[in-house]
């Protein structure tokens, strides 16, 4: 119960909550209760099935409804008096500007994605507005409270980047279950639904029987001839059968490894068991949900782990049903954790390989979760840190400053300690988001175009909306509603031209300035021209001073799991080598981070690596969530020694 204080503090305060989803149907209810009597909640989605069983301000009814609207309605019934403002609506459009944060007094965050944080982070620094960040996986969370000046912003410190695996790893040697849901999905599902064109290494090309030299045709084409019984046949056998031996045929691969056993689909079941695999429901609606290879084959239970037969099945019935009740998607299909048909074929298809690699099986609500990099949700997690959240949103309406905590949410207690409480940072005076610090970039300036600056360097790496590029006083471009058509005209033409060759030429030396208005961020970067660039840098342009995302396994050459996985402090208490800068301080300063109240003297060599190691990975994975835990986690460099122990940014 608040004090008479901050009772006042808070119903004379405004609010802005971004997301209203699980953690925003928490914070909604508890800013509410705590007194809170205007508040701001925008939430770009409609309410699914499957949110329900968390956010529980929505009922089975309100399925396809704007969540924020809802949620208002579902928290004005036990709270008539207050004002609550919904909009439907993504924080990026452009209403959502500085002035329009100017109006509140603390921001705070329920998102699920990095892009949208990097968006409202930036709003809150130009407006000059407190930040309280959170996220949750699973058991784990986290609150962070980002104040302009005084603490370190949202984008101080790198992010892990979506786990990535070695390229030969998913092709040739899965290890694990996921890098057979990698391939299925990533690979093979995209092959065949997706882009048709794209490269990738199964094996596309097949071999002129007449002419071993002689690469013909795309083995994944459907032939005019063939029907889709037998087509999807023919994609197994080539798949799971002839690549595997050739696969095979390199022997120093499998020196030390388990060899993989071929899987033909005539070892699995015969042709006329195929031919009458699944009796597709005429009826299927044009829902994609609605079509169901499971349902066709009559599996009912997600949770059950199928036989080889079983997914073969599924993999054949999933492929038919895709060219017959969705041909129109073919060839433009990209993944989604919520289709059902697309879950079931990448559960199949990973499963048969794991079955040829002899890597255990998984049900498809396993698969479905490694697929979606989906840490299942726990609805008591998004209630503490909603509560959290209100707190700190309290001490910060109050000036508390010395008491600002981040507070990290462990899945075991540590100490009988559930809950870490951590005294914020102060700004990373190298950040490029809230200081000024000057960005390089090394560009071979004779070959890459302004088209490239704007999508790799500053829609994708810089994170910017609505982009303004200038050398000089000369604009290069820019994006906005009010452009006249010649302007348009001008500044499509220049993104055609390489650097070089601009109005106002792009070479060493000169300093390009880029803002962002809508986010009211400027960065000056200075070009370096670069004429050669390795393999692993297949942009050509190198971002220096920019914060690269910490990569958690081996990046070379990797496929991405696709994950969204972001942390807002993972670098502080991990090891990466890829960090430009590192820091090294002594355990003290760690541990004085860790728990203000405990000093190192209280703690014994081994509370100190615990901790660490619990806060970084919490660090690391409670964010954004949709990490998959994996064997290999963030690695924590600790000496025996606890003063040696060493803390890299
Ligand atoms: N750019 C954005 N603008 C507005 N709302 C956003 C934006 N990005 C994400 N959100 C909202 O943030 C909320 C995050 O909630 P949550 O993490 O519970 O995700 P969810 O989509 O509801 O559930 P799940 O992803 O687990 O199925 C969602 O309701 C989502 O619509
Ligand atoms: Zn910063």
């Amino acid at each position: 119960m608040a004090s008479g204080k901050e009772l006042e503090v808070i119903k004379g305060s405004k609010v802005l909550m971004v997301g209203a989803g699980g953690i925003g149907c928490e914070l909604l209810k508890t800013l509410a209760l705590s007194g809170f009597e205007d508040i701001h909640i925008i939430d770009m989605d409609t309410i699914e099935v499957s949110n329900l069983n968390r956010q529980f301000l929505f009922r089975q009814s309100h399925v396809g409804q704007s969540k924020a609207r809802v949620a208002r309605e579902a928290v004005l019934k036990f709270r008539p008096h207050i004002n609550i403002t919904a909009y439907h609506a993504n924080v990026k459009d452009p209403d959502f500007n500085v002035d329009f944060f100017k109006q509140f007094n603390v921001v705070l965050n329920g998102l699920d994605n990095l892009d949208a944080r990097r968006h409202v982070n930036r709003l809150c620094l130009a407006a000059d507005v407190p930040l309280v960040e959170s996220g949750t996986t699973g058991f784990l969370g986290q609150v962070t409270v980002h104040i302009k000046g005084k603490t370190e912003c949202y984008e101080c410190q790198p992010k892990p980047a979506p786990k990535t695996y070695p390229v030969c790893t998913i092709t040739s040697t899965p290890s694990k279950f996921v890098h057979c849901i990698v391939w299925a999905k990533d690979l093979l599902f995209a092959k065949l639904f997706g882009d048709r064109n794209q490269d990738n290494d199964l094996n596309v090309l097949s071999t002129d029987a007449n002419d071993l030299s002689k690469q013909t045709e795309d083995v994944f084409e459907r032939r005019s001839d063939e029907d889709l019984d037998q087509y999807g046949r023919r994609i197994y056998d080539h798949v799971f059968g002839y690549n595997i031996e050739m696969a095979l045929a390199n022997e120093e691969t499998w020196k030390n490894r388990n060899r993989p056993k071929p899987i033909y689909i005539e070892d699995v079941f015969s042709q006329k068991q195929a031919k009458q695999n699944g009796i597709a429901d005429q009826n299927c609606g044009s829902e994609n949900s609605g079509i169901s290879a499971m349902s066709s084959l009559g599996l009912k239970n997600p949770q059950d782990v199928w036989s080889l037969f079983e997914n073969t099945r599924v993999f054949l019935e999933a492929l038919k049903l895709f060219f017959e009740k969705r041909e129109k998607e073919v060839g433009s299909v990209t993944f989604d954790k919520d289709d059902q048909l697309a879950v079931e074929f990448v559960t199949a298809a990973a499963n048969i390989r794991a079955a040829s690699f002899g890597i255990p099986l998984h049900s498809l609500f396993e698969s479905k979760g490694i697929a979606g990099n989906i840490v299942h949700a726990v609805a008591t997690t998004n209630a503490i840190i909603a509560g959290l959240i209100v707190i700190e949103a309290i001490k910060v309406l109050q000036n508390d400053a010395d008491n600002y905590r981040m507070t990290y949410c462990v899945e075991h207690p540590l100490k009988k300690m559930l809950l870490m409480p951590v005294e914020p940072f102060e700004p990373n005076k190298s950040c490029y988001v809230c200081s000024e610090t000057p960005l390089s970039l090394e560009v071979n300036t004779n070959h890459s175009k302004l088209r490239d600056f704007v999508e790799k360097v500053v829609k994708k790496k810089l994170g910017m909306n609505c982009p303004l590029i200038m050398v000089g006083s000369t604009l290069l471009y820019e994006v906005g509603d009010d452009l006249d058509e010649a302007m348009v005209a001008n500044y499509e033409a220049n993104l055609e031209k390489v650097l070089a060759e601009l109005p106002v030429p792009v070479a060493s030396g000169t300093m390009v300035s880029v803002e962002d208005l809508q986010q009211e961020l400027t960065c000056t970067i200075n070009i370096k021209h670069r004429e050669e660039f390795d393999e692993d840098e297949p942009d050509e342009m190198v971002l220096v001073g920019w914060s690269q995302p910490v990569a958690t396994e081996k990046e070379d050459k990797s496929v991405s799991n696709g994950g969204e996985g972001t942390s807002d402090a993972a670098g502080k208490l991990k090891t990466n080598d890829n960090l430009d800068e590192t820091e090294i301080v002594p355990t003290s300063e760690i541990v004085s981070v860790v728990g203000s109240k405990r000093k190192l003297s209280e703690l014994s060599n081994t509370d100190v690596k615990e901790v660490i190691s619990t806060v970084s990975s919490v660090h690391s994975s409670a964010h954004q969530m949709e990490e998959i835990n994996d064997d290999e986690d963030d690695v924590v460099m600790l000496d025996e020694n606890p003063e040696q122990a060493k803390k890299k940014r």
